[in-house]
């Protein structure tokens, strides 16, 4: 790894040579979250985000983790996904499903998918209700302090306006507080309908990583992570600080390009 720090209330940023690198990184972070998951209770319940992230986690596919990982105790979720069929070029789940799930050994009746045949608010709900079930159950965890949902953990990408999940700037999507799952229909990225985890949900999570590449998205990440004043400013991902969690950025030089490095160690 290139460099490495800890920033104040930002969690632990990791920022990598190359994108080989930062894959083989991110693989071992995971695979070590699912072993201490797997010890502790028995199940891993990982959420996934669409874009490049699930590229960036490719490695996850190839020795030793797809004989190491104990695949048949993880539960997969999705912190958001468009609202089009699951054989939709723009779905989530596929890009998810042809770049990893296809590729190991995970059960399939573990894999919570959003439900395709739905309006968003219904899907948004359903997605809720489904979630609320493995909460009773305990493959999901819950949060001590939110009642929300306790996920081992959540992978965010970010794009280069700063939004995570289907969080996007100025929407008043980042305000709610009651729902677990909600929906929007007016997305400034297409596709325009989608559901997403919010806020709380995100911030209940044991651990939550965001990993963002190239240097389309390095202003966003400067100002989700640095210093920098008024909180008007801040794009959603700098909304992004779990409760009792542990938050870790994965960045490539590029994408970390603008970032105060002074508080950064070789
Ligand atoms: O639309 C979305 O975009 C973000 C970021 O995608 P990226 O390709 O720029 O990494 C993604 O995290 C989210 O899941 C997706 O729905």
């Amino acid at each position: 790894m290139a460099l490495s720090g800890a920033c104040k209330n930002r969690g632990e940023v990791r920022i990598h040579e190359s994108l080989d690198e930062l894959s083989t990184d991110l693989a071992d972070y995971i695979a070590e979250l699912s072993e201490a998951s797997v010890k502790e209770r028995g199940v891993f319940a990982i959420a996934l985000s669409g874009g490049s992230l699930v590229g960036l986690m490719r490695k996850l596919c190839d020795a030793p983790y797809n004989k190491t990982v104990d695949w048949a105790k993880w539960y997969i979720f999705w912190a958001d996904e468009r609202v089009v069929a699951k054989t939709h070029a723009d779905s989530n789940y596929k890009l998810a499903k042809d770049g990893l799930l296809s590729k190991v050994p995970i059960i399939p009746s573990h894999v919570h998918s959003i439900n395709d045949s739905m309006t968003a608010e219904e899907a948004a709900d359903d997605y809720e209700f489904v979630i609320r079930q493995l909460v009773k159950t305990r493959v999901v965890s819950v949060s001590e302090i939110s009642d929300c949902p306790k996920f081992d953990l959540i992978l965010l990408g970010m794009g280069p306006d700063g939004h995570v999940a289907s969080l996007f700037p100025n929407h008043s999507v980042l305000n709610e507080r009651d729902e677990w799952v909600t929906f929007i229909t007016d997305s400034s990225k297409p596709p325009p309908e989608r559901i997403t985890f919010t806020l709380p949900v995100i911030n209940s999570a044991s651990n939550v990583a965001v990993v963002v590449t190239g240097d389309s998205k390095a202003e966003a990440v400067h100002l989700a992570i640095d210093d920098v004043g008024p909180d008007s400013l801040s794009p959603p991902a700098r909304m992004v600080q779990p409760m009792k969690g542990k938050l870790v950025w994965f960045l490539d030089k590029p994408a970390a390009s603008k970032l105060d490095r002074s508080q950064f160690s070789e």
